[in-house]
């Protein structure tokens, strides 16, 4: 049964998308059965697996017009895609009136739980209801951080966050861990701001770091992740470390 990883930081362009779309990707290219959940209506992972962002059913008719999860799926190479849609952003609104509204994903992802071993689910930059409803789901989530002078500020409202979660909708809420990205390791303040997550997070920081690679932010123009882009690259060889110690934290 499929362990469902929600990507989650509030902050915008810290790299959820990038890290969603090329780890899913990583992983099916290692053999794993998975499937990525586009949930930020802005469609970014939908895209960058090639998937059409116009596709006739996504995440959307499924939360909202009762469209069978496994009928809005959509298979590529890369791993299978539950399209998210620009309807998405006024899902938020309509999902407000609908009873366990911060359920509706869970649901949703429980009926194709059994098809996959991992489900990642991209978030919008925000804590709002989308977000709400995929730390609902999720089995753990994990954090991208871009590795820069800011990039701990608002954490502590996401840990609020959790533990409110955790407290009243998902006590089996876990950290998966933190990912620090597009990182320059030869920066003193990468290194700082690096020892300084390590400490808000003990544990829970990747060995592997994402460097900054412009191959990575090419790729989505493809329409394709990082391993199908350009599989020599520094970008991928990092998504592929980071698959690697994702499974190893993961037997
Ligand atoms: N390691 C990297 N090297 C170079 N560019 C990157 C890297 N990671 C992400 N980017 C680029 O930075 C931008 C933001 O990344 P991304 O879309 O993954 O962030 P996000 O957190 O999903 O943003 P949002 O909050 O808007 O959803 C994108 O243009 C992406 O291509
Ligand atoms: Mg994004």
């Amino acid at each position: 049964m499929a362990k469902i990883v929600a990507i989650v930081n509030q902050k915008g362009g810290v790299g959820k998308t990038t890290t969603c779309v090329n780890l899913a990707a990583a992983l099916k290219y290692l053999g794993r059965r998975v499937l990525l959940c586009d949930f930020d209506p802005q469609a970014n992972a939908t895209s960058g697996m090639g998937v059409d962002k116009s596709v006739s059913n996504g995440v959307y008719d499924v939360l909202i017009n009762g469209v069978e999860t496994r009928k809005a799926i959509v298979t590529t190479p890369y791993g299978d895609v539950l399209p998210s849609s620009k309807a998405l952003a006024g899902g938020g609104v309509e999902m407000i009136e609908m009873a366990d509204r911060q359920f509706l994903l869970r649901s949703a992802l429980d009926a194709v739980r059994e098809d996959y071993d991992y489900i990642f689910v991209d978030c919008p930059p925000s804590l709002e209801l989308l977000t709400l409803n995929a730390l609902c789901a999720a089995d753990s989530l994990l954090v991208p951080l871009q590795g820069e002078y800011y990039a701990l500020e608002g954490l502590s409202d996401l840990m609020n966050t959790v533990r409110i979660v955790r407290r009243n909708m998902n006590p089996r809420l876990q950290i998966e861990g933190v990912l620090l990205t597009m990182f320059d390791g030869r920066t003193n303040l990468a290194i700082q701001v690096a020892q300084e997550v390590k400490r808000f997070f003990p544990g829970k920081v990747y060995a592997t770091v994402i460097p900054r690679n412009i191959r990575l932010s090419e790729a989505p123009s493809h329409g394709k992740p990082i391993t199908a882009y350009d599989r020599g690259c520094r970008g991928a060889e990092a998504y592929l470390a980071l698959a690697n110690e994702f499974l190893k934290k993961n037997t």
